[in-house]
């Protein structure tokens, strides 16, 4: 039988632990790997992408902080890229180590991806993806005074995050590298961050200082390759309708046109749960057959073995 084509994409707990600091960052890694190793022994042919939301913030931190003459700050879209190439490194070295491990002699390669967006995207004009560490209100005021042009959200009753734009993925510009690389064996990290913005203008590529949301991202991939599966990897184990209500009741499984209903009575929380089932929808819908499973890191196994998590299928 062929294998079967997944795309799994890797939330903030993936990565993001402890202080953020590398050694922290690659220990949740090597747990996030671990549980891809077991889907990738079922004999699935693996492209993993992943968030980037507190790591791009804090590059991005860190060139203002750092900027002088010699050391000038890099803008938003270069920040991206150090973004991938940081977050596929690790993932990179800790997947050779389990796969070695496991006896698994497949070859892992991160690509650097750009992400095509459309200059009219009206997504320009109201900036949304919450990126960086938290701040209290009096942090935000004190930023703002020196700094008008940086805006703040409060990010889910978890404290304020400097928010970017965040344009919708039209098109990825490394999807033949990528498809020739799953054709030849290849676990694919592509896509990190939702991947870097950039538009056509003429002839030339021109990177956008914003950052992709990876669900829509992951979804806009998964497409392009022809997955069979994309799973959205997060920190609850269902997608559940009335959320942290008494009534709160976990989807199993479910049509698109359902999760869709859900959608539309506002079940789902915008710039969380709400893209991933928007991604998991889309990707059901461009192709009969195709299946969204969202569900926990620590359930990846047993949700794509049909035992737990939320599945959107066709019908
Ligand atoms: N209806 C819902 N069902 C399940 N989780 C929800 C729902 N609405 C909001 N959420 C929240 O969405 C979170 C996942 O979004 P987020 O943390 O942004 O994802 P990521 O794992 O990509 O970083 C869950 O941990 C949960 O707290
Ligand atoms: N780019 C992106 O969606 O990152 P997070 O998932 O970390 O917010």
């Amino acid at each position: 039988m062929k294998e079967q084509k997944i795309v799994i994409a890797l939330g903030g707990n993936a990565i993001q632990a402890g202080d953020g600091s590398a050694q922290a960052q690659q220990k949740a890694i090597e747990k996030t790997v671990s549980q891809l190793v077991k889907i990738i022994k079922l004999g699935y042919q693996a492209v993993i992408t992943h968030g980037n939301g507190p790591q791009v913030g804090n590059i991005l931190l860190q060139q203002i902080k750092a900027h002088s003459k010699q050391t000038p700050a890099m803008p938003l879209d270069t920040c991206g890229a150090m973004s991938q190439g940081m977050i596929g490194y690790w993932l990179e070295k800790q997947m050779n180590t389990q796969l070695r491990k496991e006896g698994i002699s497949k070859e892992v390669a991160a690509i650097v991806t750009q992400v095509e967006v459309d200059p009219k995207d009206p997504a320009f004009n109201n900036p949304t993806k919450p990126i960086g560490p938290f701040y209290s209100e009096e942090e935000v005021k004190k930023i703002m005074e020196e700094d008008d042009e940086i805006i703040f959200k409060e990010d889910a009753g978890r404290g304020w995050r400097r928010v970017v734009v965040s344009p919708k993925p039209i098109n990825i510009l490394e999807y033949k590298s990528i498809k020739t690389l799953i054709q030849n064996d290849y676990i694919v990290i592509a896509a990190g961050g939702g991947g870097i913005p950039v538009y056509r203008h003429n002839d030339r590529i021109i990177g956008v200082e914003g950052v992709i949301d990876k669900d829509f991202a992951s979804e806009k991939l998964a497409e392009l390759i022809d997955a069979d599966i994309l799973l959205i990897l997060t920190e609850v184990e269902n997608v559940y309708i009335h959320f942290n209500k008494p009534e709160q009741k976990a989807l199993k499984e479910i049509s698109f046109r359902e999760a869709e209903k859900y959608m539309k009575q506002g079940q789902f929380a915008q710039g969380s749960m709400l893209p991933k089932v928007e991604a998991a929808v889309n990707f059901v819908k461009s192709k009969p057959g195709r299946k969204g499973v969202i569900t926990s890191l620590d359930k990846a196994l047993d949700a794509i073995l049909g035992k737990t998590g939320t599945v959107i299928k066709t019908e």
